[in-house]
C-alpha cells in the first residue's frame, strides 16, 4: 500500500519505519527541515533501539522516503503523527493535527483515509473532519474521505517492538459507507500484526481518543499509587519490593508499571494527564484520582533532592554530587519531564557541584537545562558533564541513581567506594539491594526499602525478593 506520514518524531519515524519494514511504500513529510536534513545524511533525529537499522534497510530497498514536501503524499493511506503539546491551560494543541489534515485536503485528488495517530482530545476526529471538508469546499470538490482515530501505545525504549508485536491496535471508525472503506484499508494494511493473533479493537472515534487517555492514565496511577506505598513503607519499616511481589502475584493486579521510584517522566504522562483533566473539566466532571496522581508525582521527582539536602545541610556549597541518568527512562535520549532534570535543578539552586552520566542524553539533557530560567550560568558552571559513570564519582560526597540503565547494575562497589569521598547511594530506581549495600559498607537509601523491613527479612531468613526497576 501506498502511505504517507505526517511528523518524523517518536511516533511518526517509528510508524513509518515499521510500515515499510511490512511492505508498503511509504513517505514520512516533516517540516522541520533540520530533521529532513539529519534523515538524508542517514541519520536519527532520535535514539531509539532497532529504528536505525530499520530506516537504513527501508530506505535502501525504496520503501521508505523522506520529505517536506506535501506534494508527493497522494497516498490513500495518510497517518498524522505529529506533536500535540500542551496549551497554556494544560489542553493539548491541535493545531499542528489541523495543519496536516489541511494539507492533506489541498491535495486530495481520490478517496483518502486520514487516520490520526497523535494522542489528542475526545472530538479531534470530527474537528479534522470538518477542516478537511472546509478546504474540500473552498476548492469546490466533492471528494469523498474518511477519518479514523488510531492511537499509539508504543514506549519509548522499546518503540519498534511494540509497534511491531503491539498488545492491541486501537481503530476507531466512522459510520457509513466511508469508514467502512477505511476499515477494509486498515484491514488489510494491519493484517500482518494480527495473523497469529487477532489484536485489533474495533470502536468509534470518541472512545478510541479516550481509550488512549485512559490507558496513560491507569498507568501513572499506578505508578503513584506504589509510590505512595513506597513512602509509608519507609516510614513503618516495610519493603516496598515484598509488597509489590505479594500483591503483583494476585493476577487481578500484576507485578508490571508497579515498580516504586522517583517519579514518572517522559513527553506522554505528564502532558496527556494534563490535557485529560482539561477536558473532563471541560465536560463537566473534575479528575480528583489524576489530581493526585500528578501531585503524588510532582511530589515524588522531588524526594531524592529533598534527602539529599536533609543528609548533608541545606546549602550544599563545597558538596559535589554525582547523578547517573539523565534521560526520562533507559534506552533513550528523551529528557522531557525527567526525574534527573528536577534533581540536578535542586543540587545546583543550594550550591552544589554536580557530575553527570548518561549513556545517550547529555545533548538533550544539555539543551534542557539551559533552557532553565531557575539556572543561570553561574549555576551551570557547577555542572559536569562526566565522559563514563565512574569518570562521574571522582570526589563527589554521594552518588544518586535517576535512570535504571542496565549498565548501571552492576557497578564495581570497591571502585565505587575508592571514588566517592563517602560510599553514600541515593538509589531512586530501587537498583540495589539493600541486604548486599549494608554487607558492601554502603550506606543506600533506598524508595520504600528501610533498614528496619531489612533486618527483619534477613532474621526471618527469608528469599530476597528480585531487583527492582520497570525495565529489568
Ligand atoms: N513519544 C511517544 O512515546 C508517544 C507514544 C504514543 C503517542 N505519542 C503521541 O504522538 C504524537 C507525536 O509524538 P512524538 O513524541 O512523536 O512527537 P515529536 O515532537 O517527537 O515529533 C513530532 C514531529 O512532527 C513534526 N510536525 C509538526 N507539524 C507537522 C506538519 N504539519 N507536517 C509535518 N511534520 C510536522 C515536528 O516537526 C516533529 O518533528 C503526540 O501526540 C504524542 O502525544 C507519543
Ligand atoms: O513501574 C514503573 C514504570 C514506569 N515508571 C516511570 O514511568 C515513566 C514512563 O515510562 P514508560 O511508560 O515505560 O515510557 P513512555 O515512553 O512514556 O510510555 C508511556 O507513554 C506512551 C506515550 O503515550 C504510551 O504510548 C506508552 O504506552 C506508555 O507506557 C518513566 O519515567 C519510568 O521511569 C515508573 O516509575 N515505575
Amino acid at each position: 500500500m501506498r502511505i504517507t506520514v505526517f511528523g518524523a518524531g517518536y511516533v511518526g519515524l517509528v510508524t513509518a519505519a515499521c510500515l515499510a519494514e511490512l511492505g508498503n511504500e511509504v513517505l514520512c513529510l516533516e517540516r522541520d527541515p533540520a530533521r529532513i536534513a539529519l534523515l538524508e545524511r542517514g541519520q536519527l533525529p532520535i535514539h531509539e533501539p532497532g529504528l536505525a537499522e530499520l530506516v537504513t534497510a527501508n530506505v535502501g530497498a525504496g520503501r521508505l522516503r523522506f520529505s517536506s514536501d506535501a506534494d508527493g503524499g497522494m497516498a490513500e493511506l495518510q497517518f498524522i503523527a505529529v506533536g500535540t503539546p500542551p496549551d497554556e491551560d494544560g489542553a493539548a494543541d491541535v493545531e499542528h493535527v489541523l495543519q496536516a489534515a489541511r494539507t492533506i485536503a489541498r491535495r486530495m485528488a481520490g478517496f483518502q483515509v486520514i487516520v490520526t495517530k497523535s494522542t489528542v482530545p475526545i472530538g479531534t476526529a470530527e474537528r479534522v473532519r470538518a477542516a478537511v471538508q472546509q478546504e474540500l469546499d473552498a476548492r469546490g470538490s466533492g471528494l469523498s474521505f474518511a477519518v479514523v482515530s488510531n492511537p499509539e501505545f508504543l514506549k519509548e525504549g522499546a518503540a519498534v517492538h511494540d509497534f511491531m508485536q503491539p498488545d492491541r491496535i486501537v481503530l476507531g471508525v466512522e459510520a457509513g459507507t466511508a469508514g467502512r472503506r477505511a476499515a477494509a484499508l486498515l484491514t488489510a494494511l494491519y493484517e500482518p500484526l494480527n495473523r497469529h493473533h487477532p489484536r485489533t479493537v474495533w470502536m468509534d472515534t470518541r472512545s478510541a481518543e479516550l481509550t488512549k487517555y485512559a490507558a496513560n492514565a491507569m498507568l501513572a496511577t499506578r505508578i503513584s499509587f506504589i509510590n505512595e506505598m513506597a513512602n509509608l513503607a519507609d516510614l513503618i519499616g516495610a519493603d516496598i519490593e515484598a509488597v509489590r511481589c505479594g500483591i503483583g502475584a494476585d493476577q487481578r493486579i500484576g507485578y508490571s508499571f508497579l515498580y516504586a521510584g522517583c517519579g514518572y517522566g517522559g513527553s506522554c504522562f505528564p502532558k496527556d494527564l494534563q490535557a485529560l483533566g482539561r477536558l473532563a473539566s471541560e465536560a463537566g466532571q473534575p479528575l480528583r484520582l489524576l489530581r493526585a496522581v500528578e501531585a503524588i508525582n510532582n511530589d515524588q521527582k522531588l524526594m531524592l533532592g529533598q534527602r539529599i539536602l536533609a543528609r548533608f545541610g541545606d546549602d550544599l556549597h563545597g558538596h559535589v554530587f554525582a547523578v547517573w541518568g539523565l534521560a526520562f527512562k533507559p534506552d533513550t535520549d528523551d529528557v522531557r519531564h525527567a526525574s534527573a532534570l528536577v534533581l540536578i535543578g535542586q543540587l545546583l539552586r543550594a550550591n552544589a557541584c554536580v557530575a553527570v552520566y548518561d549513556p545517550v542524553a547529555h545533548a538533550t539533557a544539555r539543551r534542557a537545562l539551559e533552557q532553565d530560567r531557575s539556572l543561570g550560568p553561574e549555576a551551570l558552571a557547577r555542572l559536569r558533564y562526566a565522559s563514563d559513570p565512574m569518570n562521574a564519582l571522582q570526589g563527589a560526597d554521594a552518588l544518586a541513581i535517576v535512570t535504571e540503565w542496565k549498565q548501571f547494575r552492576s557497578p564495581d562497589w570497591r571502585q565505587v567506594k575508592a571514588l566517592l569521598r563517602q560510599p553514600v547511594v541515593f538509589d531512586g530506581r530501587n537498583l540495589f539491594e539493600p541486604r548486599l549495600m549494608a554487607e558492601a559498607g554502603i550506606e543506600h537509601h533506598s524508595i520504600g526499602r528501610p533498614p528496619r523491613a531489612r533486618l527483619a527479612m534477613a532474621s526471618a531468613g527469608a528469599a530476597l525478593p528480585a531487583q527492582g526497576g520497570q525495565n529489568a
